[in-house]
């Protein structure tokens, strides 16, 4: 009878967790958003967006994937929060069933190589995401790509998607579950992030920012929640945006505070969609010194 229970209990269901590493602005973050569903992550055209391992979890009929997301790899070391930020990369793949290794479809960067030097030379179960086909007219334009990347690293799968366009993201899927290790699920079904409410919300805050500020604001900039009151039908949030220096106060401010307001209100918005309720946000703006360098604002911030 035993027996019984273990076809019936799961036929050939996989689980397990996927690393998705690249380069910066590669499109891990999209990625992981287009095969999730749920926004787990922040997506912006600046670099560095990414600033922590953030999981996104995808169940299907037949897998539940373990999506671990993981900062743009950085080739310069300028601050400790840089040096942070690559030893998390180096954590998050050591202990994952496969790893999915984003590059664009127009060429192999000497970046895309520094990536790869993460990988100790015998990892297994390393796939290649060419993303960005849609930036590509010739579909044989990828076969060479495909070949100067087969030479760098023994990939186990290639896979040309494109995570904004969600093509071909159904055959990436199959690919990595192939990988995957028999077994139930380790998450419930309404479990999308292990992030929480809070993290999420200090997230949506500095993609707004990010968004507002364009290339006005240089990458200082980060989030905290200071308090955080919520009932049943309300939230009350006020948050700290620290910036660098004091210049950058004004730009963050705006003219007569119209930047911030517009910052808010969309963070507000964005929010209030998470929660499933009414969201009153203050944002207040501190310049703090170099906090890139700070070990102190580097811990309350969870690094
Ligand atoms: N044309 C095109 N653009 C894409 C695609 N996927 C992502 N992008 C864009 O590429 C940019 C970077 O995407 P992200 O997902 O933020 O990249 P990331 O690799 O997570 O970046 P970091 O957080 O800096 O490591 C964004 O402007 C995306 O809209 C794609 O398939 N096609």
């Amino acid at each position: 009878m035993s027996e019984n229970k273990e076809t019936e209990k799961s036929e050939d269901f996989r689980s397990g967790y996927v690393a998705v590493i690249g380069r910066p602005n590669v499109g891990k973050s999209t990625l992981i958003n287009a095969l999730v569903g749920e926004k787990v992550s922040i997506t912006s055209k600046k670099p560095q967006t990414t600033r922590d391992r953030i999981m996104g979890v995808l169940t299907t009929d037949n897998a539940q994937y373990l999506f671990v997301d993981t900062p743009g790899f950085q080739t310069k070391h300028s601050s400790e929060l840089l040096a942070r930020m690559n030893q998390s990369v180096r954590s998050s793949l050591s202990d994952v069933d496969a790893v999915v290794m984003v590059i664009e479809a127009t060429g192999w960067r000497p970046e895309d190589q520094v990536v790869l030097n993460l990988l100790s030379k015998d990892a297994k179960n390393v796939i290649l995401a060419i993303n960005k086909t849609d930036e590509v007219k010739e579909s044989e334009a990828m076969l060479p790509l495909i070949k100067e990347a087969m030479e760098k690293f023994p990939f186990a799968d290639v896979v040309p998607v494109s995570a904004e366009k969600t093509r071909q993201l159904d055959v990436l899927l199959d690919v990595i579950r192939k990988y995957l290790p028999e077994g139930d699920k380790l998450y419930e079904d309404d479990i999308y992030t292990d992030k929480s409410p809070r993290f999420l919300a200090a997230e949506i805050i500095r993609e707004k920012a990010f968004r507002l500020l364009g290339d006005e604001l240089p990458y200082g900039v980060a989030v905290m929640i200071d308090k955080w009151e919520e009932t049943d039908d309300q939230a009350r949030i006020f948050a700290t945006l620290l910036v660098n220096r004091e210049s950058h106060k004004g730009i963050v401010i705006g003219e007569k505070g119209a930047k911030l307001r517009e910052i808010s209100r969309l963070a507000r918005e964005d929010i209030s969609k998470m929660l499933g309720k009414n969201v009153y946000l203050e944002v207040w703006v501190r310049v703090r010194k170099g906090w890139g360098d700070d070990a102190q604002v580097l811990k309350s911030l969870g690094y």
